[in-house]
């Protein structure tokens, strides 16, 4: 018999999970798994539950909460040789590694694309020595997702975000680096870098419009420095993926991708902090085997 764990977090998304956890159990068990639980107990647990995942050999991990969750999940899979297959369940407000798959919002019917049993292998990111599913970044405009006080967050989704980043636009300031992109160079003054493995981002679906989730290449968006009009400008094409031709801004596809700056820069990996300034990116091409809807993925991300 196959044996599967579930990892989730009692406290993402308004507590979801705990109510519909028969509804999954009995969807994974009719699928031939024999699943076990583990709820997590704070920041940092869902990694060692995944470790411990690792080592007591299951087929399969469930991570279900939000992006800090299977960000953490992810984090204790991607150093294991043995790496279970991954399934992912959201319930956080923020599931943009969920949605640049498809997986959908309600909690059965993403137990039932695990049931279902189709994945695909799909490049997770290095940053240093910690490892991201969705975007790595700096400059001074990507604090605002940390910035958010998580209860806003819980009540209000998106629109903290939002309402944060209107707070915070007038002090947004340059910062002075240096971006080695597979051998190319930028440097210059920037409101922000983005490192990213998917198109999607804090709800921004189309931000890196050519991403391929297993490609093994990043997308590296780089917003060079704006006055605030320019800003909002650039924001408001963003919404519709059409920012990456306009002169302030360099797009553009790498697999390794090195920042330098003389200044202070805290560094974002999926939404949550992520040290400090220099990093270095590389893109861990096809890392894990992750459970999708087939039908509903790109042609570009199936595997071949
Ligand atoms: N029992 C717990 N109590 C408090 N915090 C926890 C607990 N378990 C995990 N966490 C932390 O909560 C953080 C955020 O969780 P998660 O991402 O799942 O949900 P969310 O905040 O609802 O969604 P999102 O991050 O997508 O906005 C995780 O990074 C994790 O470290």
């Amino acid at each position: 018999m196959k044996r599967a764990r579930i990892i989730y977090n009692p406290t993402s998304g308004r507590e979801a999970f705990r109510k519909h956890l028969p509804d999954v159990l009995e969807t994974l068990e009719k699928a031939g798994y024999e699943t076990s639980t583990h709820a997590t107990t704070g920041p940092g647990d869902g990694i060692n539950a995944a470790r411990i995942a690792v080592e007591r050999r299951y087929d399969l991990v469930v991570a279900a909460g939000g992006d800090g969750t299977i960000n953490e999940v992810v984090n204790g899979l991607a150093e294991q040789e043995y790496r279970p297959k991954l399934g992912i369940i959201p319930v956080g407000t923020t599931n943009d590694f969920a949605r640049a798959l498809h997986i959908p919002r309600d909690i059965v019917a993403a137990a039932e694309i695990i049931a279902r049993g189709e994945t695909i292998p799909v490049d997770i990111g290095r940053m240093n020595d910690k490892y991201f599913i969705n975007i790595g970044g700096g400059g001074r405009l990507t604090e605002l997702t940390y910035d958010v006080p998580s209860k806003l967050k819980t009540m209000l989704g998106q629109l903290a975000y939002y309402l944060k980043g209107m707070e915070m636009l007038p002090s947004i300031k340059a910062t002075q680096v240096s971006i080695e992109y597979d051998g190319k160079i930028f440097e210059g003054e920037v409101m922000l870098f983005l490192v990213g493995l998917t198109n999607s981002v804090g709800g921004f679906e189309k931000l890196a419009p050519n991403s391929s989730i297993n490609d093994g290449l990043f997308s590296l968006l780089i917003l060079t420095k704006t006055n605030l009009a320019d800003f909002i400008r650039i924001a408001t094409l963003a919404l519709r993926g059409e920012h990456i031709n306009d002169p302030k801004v360099i797009y553009t596809q790498a697999n390794r991708i090195k920042v330098l700056s003389e200044e202070t820069v805290q560094l974002n990996l999926d939404g949550e902090y992520g040290g400090l300034l220099p990093a270095e990116f590389v893109n861990l091409y096809r890392h894990l085997e992750v459970f999708v809807p087939l039908d509903q993925i790109r042609e570009e991300d199936r595997p071949t």
